[in-house]
């Protein structure tokens, strides 16, 4: 029967398993079981009055002639024969039982899921009784079946009565503790409430009859009172009566109290478990999903093809890397020379080739201080007279030394042997980014939705470019339209420009705006802030969803579990591109850092990831709060030391070699890896690829940001005035020169701010106009004539 639901079941839904029975399929063969098992039920019963007269037709089951007593004739008889003679006896009434729950589940379109346990139970207890049924009643095989009559059988020829018996003994503790979650404090605590109920019951009594004697007194006293008052008696003499007699009642109450059970020193608390019923949300959402299938976001694109591999170039590395056997050796000896000249002795050294370096791990004869090496660093490297050496004393986790050597040839690691790896296709990660090449010559792919954002520096031409097209070149090979979105922002205007044309694909933009990709600092300004609004937006969503992060509300929306018209909808990816962003901090100060720091700090859960390149890794740029939410940091060689500090904590960055070769952090292990190759046309190449296709009507748009009126009027409103206004002006009028940039300094004001402020200092007669790149001319001398300008106001 079910073999026959299963083939009836051609879902076109791409998750479904192939033994999902529609919502008919599952009303009929839900009304199907429920039948059969009264069928089974009564055939079971009928058969212990009639199974004698029976047995002899089951042999002549064709015969029409003859007819059987069962309840369900020749049928009834053979079936009931099966299961209660030859198999579990009276056990065996527990079949239909099972059979009818299991009908009523599909029915009703319940979750098959709970069955399993019900079925499993149901079949330990018929095995359980069948076996304790021929044990017991020797005498009346019937009762245990062939199966307790030959399950004893064999258990007692190895066992003997008592094995079998305590055999029983244990079985039924097992279902007793399992399936009842019967324990001894639970016993304990039964009988505890049930003597506690007694008790109270018999206290009850007590107060009753307590309460009609009571009442019987206040009775006689009432008729004592007409009399008195017949009588014309003074009320006083009556009320004194009647408060005498009080005390004498509660004696009698304080008498029952003693008979209460003593308070219980550990409250037992018995736990009910609940089965799960499925909510009413939960029939609705999967009724939905069988009839039309599990919401699919890519559905507006349903066509859209991924970009093929071919659009990458190979870069002339086919063959991998190349091995210089005898730079191999010439480094191994230097290396030896250079180390036994500071008297250090090698007990073994091993090298690792890379695309770019090759590391040769070392481990010191015993006796060598590791701080001795890490001391002689420099003077290390000198000696091998080499650029890019860098030396790891010790390689955490190993107890070596690593000692990584530029390789003289070195080869490029194309984008198109990273993205082409198995690692990088199979990977199962939200947002999967294929960097490059590790020094063992390892595809190293990793989550940008895990990291969560990235913090990329470099000296200029380095590699930092090629890096944020290798990371969003990935992206773009794994990910749909639907899923992902990008905001550029590209003050340089040349860097990211070619994904212009993927506009209606993969980017997002305020409503208002004409380009995509982001180039002027007021932009950046409203777009963060926007982005803040969605974030807000989107942790509401998350909140009514009853979910904790992007992923698990998606899920949910997939399996129809929110209703749209709740506000609900798809939530792709979001992440923000932010390149020179030194320049952006220069320009716009805090209003750039807020937003930004606190779309790091919170934004993780609800799948907006930032990355943030630099040429300046100063701490001016990468201030402490932005660092603290950024674990994940990607340096390219830089220029000092410090930069190299800070920017992954440690040093290193300035040793590397340039043209992609690069350190990336995302703790405390740092890894050094040869950024992927990717060439501008090819960049380009793909970007056609994919705006070639059919589009959205339009880029994915962010929530509207109304930022601060930053119309300028030269109106002199002193009530309009910035509440900086006074501070700006002494700073301008000591220091002598108009500018903005030094009110925004002196001040720590925001771009848009000090440039507000400049204006109401103009209008104000304090600066003169503005005078192109010069600073703006200064009216008045010093403070006590801006006192006085300022006073007369
Ligand atoms: N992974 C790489 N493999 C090989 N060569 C590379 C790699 N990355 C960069 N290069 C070389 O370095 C040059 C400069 O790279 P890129 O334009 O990315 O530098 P940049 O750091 O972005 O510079 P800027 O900050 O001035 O924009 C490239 O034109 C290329 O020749």
């Amino acid at each position: 029967m079910a073999k026959k639901a299963t083939k009836s079941k051609p879902k076109p839904t791409k998750k479904g398993s192939p033994f999902k029975l529609s919502k008919q399929n599952k009303i009929i063969l839900g009304s199907l079981l429920i039948l059969f098992s009264i069928a089974l039920f009564f055939s079971f019963i009928s058969f212990y009055f009639n199974w004698q007269d029976d047995q002899s037709l089951l042999s002549e089951f064709k015969d029409r002639n003859e007819l059987a007593k069962n309840l369900l004739n020749k049928f009834g008889a053979s079936i009931s024969h099966f299961f209660m003679y030859k198999g579990f006896g009276l056990a065996s009434l527990i079949l239909p039982f099972l059979i009818c729950i299991t009908g009523i589940y599909l029915f009703l379109g319940l979750p098959l899921k709970a069955l399993l346990k019900k079925w499993i139970w149901g079949l330990l207890f018929i095995i359980w009784i069948s076996i304790a049924l021929g044990f017991f009643a020797t005498t009346s095989p019937l009762l245990g079946g062939l199966v307790g009559f030959e399950m004893n059988d064999f258990l007692q020829d190895y066992a003997g009565k008592i094995g079998v018996l305590l055999l029983l003994v244990f079985g039924l503790i097992f279902i007793l503790v399992r399936l009842f979650e019967v324990t001894p404090e639970g016993i304990s605590s039964f009988f505890k409430t049930r003597k506690e109920a007694i008790s109270t019951e018999f206290k009850a009594n007590q107060e009753r009859k307590a309460s009609r004697k009571k009442e019987q007194q206040e009775q006689e006293e009432e008729d004592l009172l007409i009399r008195s008052l017949e009588e014309e008696a003074p009320v006083i003499i009556d009320t004194y009566t009647h408060k005498t007699e009080i005390p004498h009642l509660e004696k009698e109450v304080s008498d029952f109290e003693i008979t209460a059970p003593e308070p219980e020193e550990t409250l037992a608390m018995e736990v009910e478990h609940v089965i799960e019923e499925p909510e009413e949300i939960d029939i609705l959402a999967n009724k939905l999903v069988d009839d039309f299938g599990e919401f699919d976001p890519t559905l507006e694109l349903g066509n859209y093809k991924f970009p093929h591999i071919d659009l990458l170039d190979q870069h002339g590395a086919t063959g991998g890397i190349t091995i210089n056997q005898e730079e191999l050796e010439e480094n191994k000896n230097k290396i030896v020379e250079t180390l036994k000249n500071y008297k250090i002795g090698i007990a073994q050294i091993k090298a690792t080739i890379g695309p770019t370096v090759t590391l040769y791990e070392i481990v010191p004869e015993a006796g060598v201080r590791i701080s001795k090496i890490k001391n002689l660093e420099d003077d290390i490297a000198l000696s091998l007279a080499a650029l890019g050496i860098r030396i790891i004393a010790p390689i955490p986790g190993k107890g070596t030394i690593g000692i990584e050597v530029p390789n003289k040839n070195a080869s490029i690691v194309s984008m198109r042997s990273v993205i082409a790896s198995s690692k990088f296709q199979k990977a199962e990660m939200e947002l999967p980014i294929a960097f490059g090449k590790t020094i063992s010559n390892e595809t190293f792919v990793v989550d940008l939705a895990k990291m969560p954002h990235l913090l990329m520096a470099g000296a200029t031409g380095q590699g930092k470019s090629v890096g944020l097209n290798a990371v969003l070149t990935s992206l773009l090979y794994k990910k749909h339209p639907a899923e992902v979105k990008f905001i550029l922002v590209d003050p340089k205007k040349v860097e990211l420009t070619l994904y212009n044309k993927i506009e209606r694909h993969f980017l997002a933009k305020l409503p208002d705006s004409e380009e995509a990709i982001i180039t002027d600092n007021t932009k950046v300004i409203h777009t963060l802030n926007s982005l803040c609004i969605e974030m807000d937006n989107r942790y509401e969503l998350l909140k009514l969803a009853m979910v904790r992060n992007l992923k698990e509300y998606n899920t949910k929306f997939k399996a129809r579990k929110l209703n749209p018209n709740d506000g609900h909808k798809f939530l792709p990816y979001i992440v923000l591109v932010i390149d020179e962003f030194a320049d952006l901090i220069m320009t716009a100060g805090k209003e750039v850092e807020t937003p930004v720091a606190r779309l790091a700090q919170l934004a993780r859960a609800i799948g907006i990831h930032l990355i943030i390149a630099t040429q300046r890794p100063s701490v001016n740029v990468i201030t402490g709060i932005i660092k603290a939410n950024f674990p994940a940091r990607l340096a390219f060689r830089v220029t000092s030391k410090i930069d190299s500090r800070t920017i992954l904590d440690t040093a290193g960055a300035d040793q590397l070699i340039g043209r992609g070769d690069m350190l990336f952090t995302q703790g405390n292990d740092v890894t050094r890896i040869q950024c992927a190759f990717v060439d501008t046309p090819e960049v380009a190449k793909i970007v056609d690829f994919i705006g070639g296709q059919r589009a959205y009507p339009d880029a994915h748009e962010l929530p509207e940001y109304v930022g601060e009126d930053s119309g300028t009027s030269l109106d002199n409103n002193v009530s309009e005035r910035d509440a900086k206004f006074r501070e700006a002006a002494e700073v301008i009028v000591i220091a002598q020169q108009g500018s903005a940039s030094l009110i925004q300094r002196k001040l720590k004001l925001g771009y848009n701010r000090a440039g507000r402020i400049i204006d109401q200092l103009e209008a104000a007669g304090i600066v003169g106009p503005f005078e192109g790149s010069k600073a703006r001319q200064v009216y008045v001398a010093d403070m006590v004539a801006l006192q006085q300008i300022l006073d007369n106001e």
